[in-house]
């Protein structure tokens, strides 16, 4: 008899694209990963609004402050009311009941909550990111390796083609000025790009 094998294991997670601009993080936590979480957020959005709160806020994160009118310090423990008009939570703190709590508190807001090393209690997960012009995608393993996500994202960047903005440009041109209805627009996009990995004009 055949034997049963176990349905492949997939990631499920929904990635969707940010205007960080247009909402409120807060970062509990100012030592080497909240750095690295700040650092994260700004390589793609620079000018993210971001709250870090912190009993100990580093030099770095000060420096990377120092160049953004968006970024607010507050040096100090987290209080329950520094959730009020946030939309979304990176923990990273040394203390992790301290995560547990405000989880819990940030869940009854229905504001989103990252807990940078542990998965089980993040809502959402950072993920690597590659931007050339205005193409971006992320890169998430589900978890499993960060790293991999790291190597990903250095794979990405060379490979793909320094003229990629160019590209999207002139498809925007394109785009623009087809005339006609929805559907003779789709077709056209789609005969133009269609010697891309040789696909079929119709798919
Ligand atoms: C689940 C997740 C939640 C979250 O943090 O959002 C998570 C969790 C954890 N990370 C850990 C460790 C490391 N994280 C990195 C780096 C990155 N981690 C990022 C995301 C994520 N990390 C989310 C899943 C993303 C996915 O789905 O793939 C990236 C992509 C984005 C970002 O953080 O901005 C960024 C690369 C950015 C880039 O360069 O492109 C490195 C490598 C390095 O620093 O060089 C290491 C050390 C090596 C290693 O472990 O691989 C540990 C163990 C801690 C411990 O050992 O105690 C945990 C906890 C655990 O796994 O239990
Ligand atoms: N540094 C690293 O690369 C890694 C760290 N970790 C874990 O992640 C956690 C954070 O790491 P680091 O950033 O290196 O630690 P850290 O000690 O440099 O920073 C901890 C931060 O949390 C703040 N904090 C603590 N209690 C607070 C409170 N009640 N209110 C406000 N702020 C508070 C401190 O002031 C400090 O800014 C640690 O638990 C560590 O074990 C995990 C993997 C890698």
């Amino acid at each position: 008899m055949a034997a049963v094998e176990n349905s492949e294991e997939r990631n499920n997670l929904f990635p969707i694209f940010l205007k960080l601009e247009e909402l409120h993080t807060l970062i509990v936590g100012g030592g080497n990963v909240g750095l690295e979480k700040i650092s994260g957020l700004l390589k793609s959005s620079p000018a993210a609004r971001i709250t870090v709160v912190a009993e100990k806020i580093s030099d770095e994160i000060r420096n990377l402050a120092s160049q953004s009118k968006y970024i607010f310090l507050n040096e100090r423990s987290f209080r329950i009311r520094d959730l009020q008009n946030k939309d979304l939570v990176i923990l990273a703190t040394d203390d992790k009941a301290l995560h547990e709590r405000i989880r819990i508190q940030a869940r009854k807001k229905r504001i989103l909550v990252n807990v940078a090393d542990t998965p089980d209690l993040c809502d959402f997960y950072l993920g690597s990111v590659v931007t050339k012009g205005n193409l971006k995608i992320g890169i998430s393993t589900n978890g499993k390796s960060p790293t991999i996500a790291k190597r990903m994202r250095e794979y990405f960047e060379e490979v793909l083609p320094d003229n990629t903005n160019q590209l999207l440009d002139n498809m925007q041109k394109i785009r623009d000025r087809i005339k006609g209805d929805f559907r003779r627009k789709v077709d056209v996009l789609n005969e133009i790009t269609a010697s891309w990995l040789g696909k079929s004009s119709s798919d």
